[in-house]
């Protein structure tokens, strides 16, 4: 069966004005969501994930910041969207999970007033309504307590609870789309996992599609059915998430998964990639951007303008470099 496109992102660029020029943090995006599917977006920090993220969100403040491309959601161009359009379907039918519950939710509103808000401005319901909803939403979220939580402020509750309260809050009017920026790093392992669980649960409960933005390969492992890894600003390598993890192509893929801990290796010297995403100034303009970094592979192995390459059906992966990497033996390592 053919799954429903609900986000289909063609050839989004986002540049930030930065003293009175402007330096784009990504570059011709090309990226799909489908409904009732998870979509990881992985990367270090500064790869342009959360850039990429807020585009889609509208959240991005115009008199800084150029968007060129197209954002069809539910086959709608959301970049010529004006704010009224754009607020009907952000929290609708777009909601966002972010990454620092205690500074996503309001310190001085109880939890209950929090989550009937969003839904105050998208339905209609009456306060009882509103009210029933919001016990349901923290039953569904995992909360044990629904009627005392929903009574609570925020201060009152652990990490945990508050990252299922801005769960509730995001799903509170049953978007298609769900963004989830980092939603489970400001959390401790055991409650990761949980949450982790709740996401999996929650797509398949309201058949959402879902963008998980993370820099941690475990977590793709566990909850992903599509990856796209991008290396500063750019996709380099897209697939599902078995040809990703069990065929990784472009160099930066596969770095990310050897610099990966491994609960059963014996070896515990984990490999490091050699210095820093680069800041969107020194981005390289021509070739692969991740072959500063790998400079044990030779120039003429790089494309001077890398393109996507179809390997095989949903797998892509950008410049043909792939083709001659190897990891340096432990002389040309600590030759760079
Ligand atoms: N408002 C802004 N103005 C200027 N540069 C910005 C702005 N927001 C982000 N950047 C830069 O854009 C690049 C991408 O940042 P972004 O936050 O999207 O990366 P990320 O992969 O989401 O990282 P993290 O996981 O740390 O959030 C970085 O170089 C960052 O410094």
């Amino acid at each position: 069966m053919t799954k429903e496109l609900l986000l289909d992102v063609k050839d989004l660029n986002t540049s930030f004005r930065i003293e009175g020029k402007y330096y784009q943090a990504v570059s011709k995006i090309n990226l799909q969501v489908k409904r009732d599917e998870i979509l990881a977006l992985v990367g270090e920090s500064g790869c342009g994930k959360s850039t990429l993220a807020s585009a889609v969100m509208g959240l991005h403040d115009p008199s800084m910041t150029r968007i060129e491309g197209q954002i069809f959601f539910e086959g709608q161009d959301l970049l010529k969207f004006n704010d009224e359009q754009y607020n009907k379907v952000r929290g609708a039918k777009i909601g966002m999970i972010f990454q620092d519950p205690l500074s996503a939710l309001n310190p001085l509103k109880k939890i209950k007033d929090q989550i009937t808000e969003v839904m105050d401005y998208h339905t209609k319901l009456s306060s009882e309504e509103k009210n029933q909803r919001a016990l349901e939403l923290l039953q569904q979220v995992g909360i044990d307590n629904p009627k005392r939580t929903a009574k609570q402020f925020p201060h009152e509750l652990s990490g945990g609870m508050r990252q299922r309260v801005i769960i509730a809050i995001a799903i509170a009017c049953k978007p298609d789309l769900l963004i989830a920026d980092e939603p489970t790093t400001a959390l401790d392992v055991t409650i990761q996992a949980q949450i982790l669980d709740l996401i999996k649960k929650i797509q398949r409960e309201n058949h959402s599609g879902i963008i998980l933005i993370t820099h941690d390969l475990g977590v793709v492992a566990e909850t992903a059915d599509e990856v796209a890894v991008m290396y500063a600003g750019q996709i380099v390598e897209k697939g599902t998430v078995e040809q990703i993890f069990e065929h990784p192509l472009h160099p930066y893929t596969r770095s990310l998964l050897k610099s990966m801990p491994q609960v059963d290796s014996e070896n515990d010297e984990l490999y490091v990639i050699s210095g820093n995403v680069p800041s969107l100034q020194e981005l390289p303009q021509i070739g692969d951007r991740f072959a500063p970094r790998i400079p044990w592979i030779p120039a003429s192995a790089h494309e001077k303008h890398p393109i996507m390459h179809q390997v095989e059906e949903g797998h892509q992966v950008r410049c043909t470099c792939y083709q001659n990497f190897y990891f340096p033996s432990k002389k040309e390592g600590e030759l760079q």
